[in-house]
């Protein structure tokens, strides 16, 4: 259906996370009340599983090598390299000192102590997620890294999962999804220690519940339901602009694949590949516009997309015009799979309008710095009056009064002039 600019910015992404809150709050209280009891009874209810375990005992790495083929190992070392590479070059992890006459100013870099990993498996499995989450927070320094994961219909963790939990050495993996899983890794059960951040996406339960702990335990983003927004004119190869659209739409029934067209021969052309490719369900989350390439790069930053691929004449030129995407897949040879899993981004990236405020992903997301200085006397002479005036007009006088007796002046005397 070719739809109008404001229909598209007016995509209510944002409500369908609103929507479940109240379901996911109860999950999450009743977690926070009884611990492992209720992770086993929810997934129980909702996951229609029993719990082989709810952490992963050792001998499940074991068995999970004997079923998980080589070729697909070797895919996962490979995604691995490039995401190490990539993550540990455009680290800004930079401790600087910075050594003035009259003082020293530095900042410094320190890991979260502990983080818990959200690894999606519910329609999927996602052990590419275990290496987009892991790899990053391993060249960080996290100490204490964990993973909770959906059970598949066993009550066991997927072996492929397991697997690149182990390539990535997580230090303790646990069979439990949903909103349940983001309730005991923020709040603790007898099982799972709480974590001090949660990192990773999950569908629109996993996502509000993630929204609604955050003031309990850090979170890296909202990093719902996928989304893929495409600029495209007659440059562009429909065929692969339709698989594009299709693989983001397999993601989730809430996802959703907008593509901004020069012409409506273009969108047509675009709409019935998709319509051959896509099922019902994926189709009705489709959408197509007529947009020039200016309007439509306007289109893009307001609607904030997780995924945007820009697939027009100089298309390489006008990325210092992308103000909000995810991330970003240029010409007709970037598909978004790519950075799914094996170019070196990363995947777990804001979704919902979030990229307006957040970024995907990266070393930095488990990381904090730290600021520190050492004064000299002839510094506090230098900025002493500006602070003494400041504390004065804030009328916090001790503020003044540390620096006053600092530069040997009278903390109980009067004003001394500043
Ligand atoms: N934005 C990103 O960076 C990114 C990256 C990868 C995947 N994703 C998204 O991750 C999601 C994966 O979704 P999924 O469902 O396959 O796996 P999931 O692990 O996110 O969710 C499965 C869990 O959802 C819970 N759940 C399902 N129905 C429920 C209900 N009615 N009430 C309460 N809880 C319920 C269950 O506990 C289940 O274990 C997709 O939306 C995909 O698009 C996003
Ligand atoms: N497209 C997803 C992010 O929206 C990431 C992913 C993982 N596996 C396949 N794709
Ligand atoms: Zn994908």
């Amino acid at each position: 259906m070719i739809v109008s600019k404001d229909f598209i910015l007016n995509l209510e992404r944002k409500k369908s996370l609103e929507d479940v809150f109240q379901v996911v709050r109860e999950i999450i209280d009743r977690v926070k009340r009884d611990g492992d009891k209720a992770l086993l009874e929810i997934t129980n209810e909702i996951d229609g599983v029993d719990l082989k375990y709810i952490r992963v005992p050792e001998e499940e790495f074991d068995k999970a090598y004997d079923v998980v083929e080589d070729p697909v190992i070797d895919a996962l070392e490979l995604a691995k390299e490039n995401i190490s590479n990539f993550h540990s070059i455009t680290s800004v992890d930079r401790d600087i000192r910075l050594d003035f006459d009259h003082m020293i100013l530095g900042k410094k870099y320190t890991p979260i102590n502990s983080a818990g990993i959200y690894i999606p498996g519910g329609r999927a499995s996602y052990p590419s997620t275990a290496l987009m989450a892991g790899i990053p927070a391993k060249i960080a320094g996290v100490k204490r890294l964990v993973a909770c994961t959906p059970p598949n219909k066993e009550g066991r963790v997927n072996a492929l999962t397991l697997v690149a939990c182990d390539i990535v050495e997580f230090d303790e993996v646990y069979a439990v999804g949903g909103a349940q899983a983001i309730s005991a890794l923020a709040y603790g059960t007898e099982t799972i220690e709480r974590v001090d951040k949660i990192a990773g996406p999950g569908n629109k339960y996993v996502t509000a519940a993630k929204l609604l702990v955050q003031n309990d335990v850090a979170i890296d983003m909202p990093a719902g339901p996928s989304e893929i927004l495409v600029i495209a004119d007659e440059t562009a190869n429909t065929e692969f602009i339709a698989y594009d659209v299709c693989a983001q739409l397999e993601h989730d029934p809430s996802s959703i694949a907008v593509v901004l067209c020069t012409t409506e021969k273009l969108a047509k052309e675009i709409e019935t590949r998709v319509g051959d490719l896509a099922n019902e369900q994926m189709s009705s989350n489709f959408y197509t516009c007529v947009a020039d390439i200016d309007t439509a790069i306007a289109i893009s930053n307001s609607f904030a997309p997780e995924h945007l691929t820009m697939v027009f004449e100089g298309a390489e030129d006008r990325i210092d015009e992308i103000e909000n995407a995810g991330s970003v897949f240029i010409g007709n040879h970037s598909p978004v799979a790519s950075g799914d899993y094996a170019s070196g981004t990363n995947h777990i990236l804001p979704t919902s309008g979030y990229a307006k405020i957040y970024s995907g992903l990266s070393v930095e997301t488990f990381l904090k710095h730290i600021t520190y200085q050492m004064i000299k006397p002839e510094g506090l002479k230098m900025i002493g009056h500006a602070i003494m005036k400041l504390a004065e007009a804030e009328g916090l006088p001790f503020h003044k009064k540390s620096v006053k007796v600092r530069l040997k002046e009278d903390p109980k005397g009067g004003d001394s002039g500043v």
